[in-house]
């Protein structure tokens, strides 16, 4: 297999979109899943992507592997797990933005543990992206992220992590004491505002940006919706701005951010660049319903940015 640029472990999930249609709610069928989003962002803006995780003996196992061999997503190293499910997540919209609803207990990728990862595969990519939720969903997995973490770094392999926050999935404390001592393990940590702020009990951006390069990270993209991006290193700390949009659904759009920093950050490895790029594909993506469906191309990022 071709060295990839990026290599996601997480769960893949079915997605069902509430689109309230007059008085019926129906419910659209899409693809979402942290990790898996970021691989196809990262493919649709160029980069060799791939991911590894385990799907259920199920129709919709087979419409994720569909999914990503036309995405251009490398998935040699996926299992489909006999008499398993593939896990399903509802999105509805509430005031305050979506609103997740998960049927994932059990389900194929939870199951995945140390023995399962695919050691070559993580030698043979550049950029290793591993999130809070590839850690939440069991046990097991959280023992695999780190297993796969420490073999990256044991192979000079780039990791990067999403903090990615879901407190339907596991409780504070223990979010806390996994995903800190996880993303200290990451060079490019991927923090957004809300998680960093109550998984560091920090409220300013700067000095959250110190917490995670304290904690062990060279790079440090917070995210920020409308207020943009600060990224920081050991030597600068600048704040990129948002494009501004009128946003349909953010679902995915965090996700989008990692795939499209990740796909400029392992040319050059200029995070500030890299992050202007991202900030317009995570815009550009909040103007469809879903994760997946309105991931851009790098073709529409350049045309957006050309607009500023
Ligand atoms: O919440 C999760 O576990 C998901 O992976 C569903 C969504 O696709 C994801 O959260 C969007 O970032």
């Amino acid at each position: 297999m071709a060295q990839l640029d990026i290599l996601a472990f997480g769960e893949p999930l079915m997605e069902l979109a509430e689109t309230k249609r007059g008085e019926d709610n129906l419910y659209l069928p899409g693809f979402g899943g942290d990790v898996s989003n970021c691989a196809i962002a990262a493919a649709r803006l160029g980069a060799k992507t791939g991911v590894f995780s385990h799907l259920g003996e199920d129709k919709f196992g087979s419409d994720f592997l569909e999914l990503w061999d036309k995405e251009g997503v490398d998935r040699s190293t996926v299992v489909v797990r006999p008499g398993t499910r593939t896990g399903i997540y509802f999105i509805s919209y509430g005031p305050e933005g979506h609103i997740f609803t998960y049927l994932r207990k059990g389900s194929a990728a939870s199951l995945v543990g140390p023995a399962d990862l695919p050691l070559k595969a993580i030698e043979n990519t550049k950029i290793l992206h591993v999130s809070g939720i590839s850690q939440a969903i069991s046990g097991s997995c959280a023992d695999a992220g780190f297993a796969a973490i420490h073999h990256a770094r044991r192979n000079g392999v780039t990791v990067s992590y999403d903090t990615n926050l879901r407190l339907r999935l596991w409780d504070l404390d223990r979010a806390r004491a996994v995903i800190n001592a996880a993303v200290g393990l990451a060079d490019i940590a991927l923090p957004g505002m809300d998680d960093a702020q109550q998984l560091t009990g920090l409220d300013k951006p700067e000095d959250i940006c110190q917490f995670y390069l304290k904690n062990g990270s060279s790079i440090v993209a917070l995210t920020m919706g409308k207020s943009g991006t600060m990224i920081a290193t050991k030597s600068e700390v600048q704040v990129i701005p948002a494009h501004p949009v009128n946003a349909i659904d953010a679902t995915g759009a965090g996700d989008v951010f990692d795939g499209a920093f990740l796909t400029e950050w392992v040319k050059d490895h200029n995070p500030f660049r890299a992050a202007a790029f991202a900030n317009e594909a995570a815009a550009l993506s909040t103007l469809g319903q879903g994760a997946v469906a309105p991931m851009p191309t790098r073709a529409q990022v350049e045309a957006f940015m050309a607009q500023k």
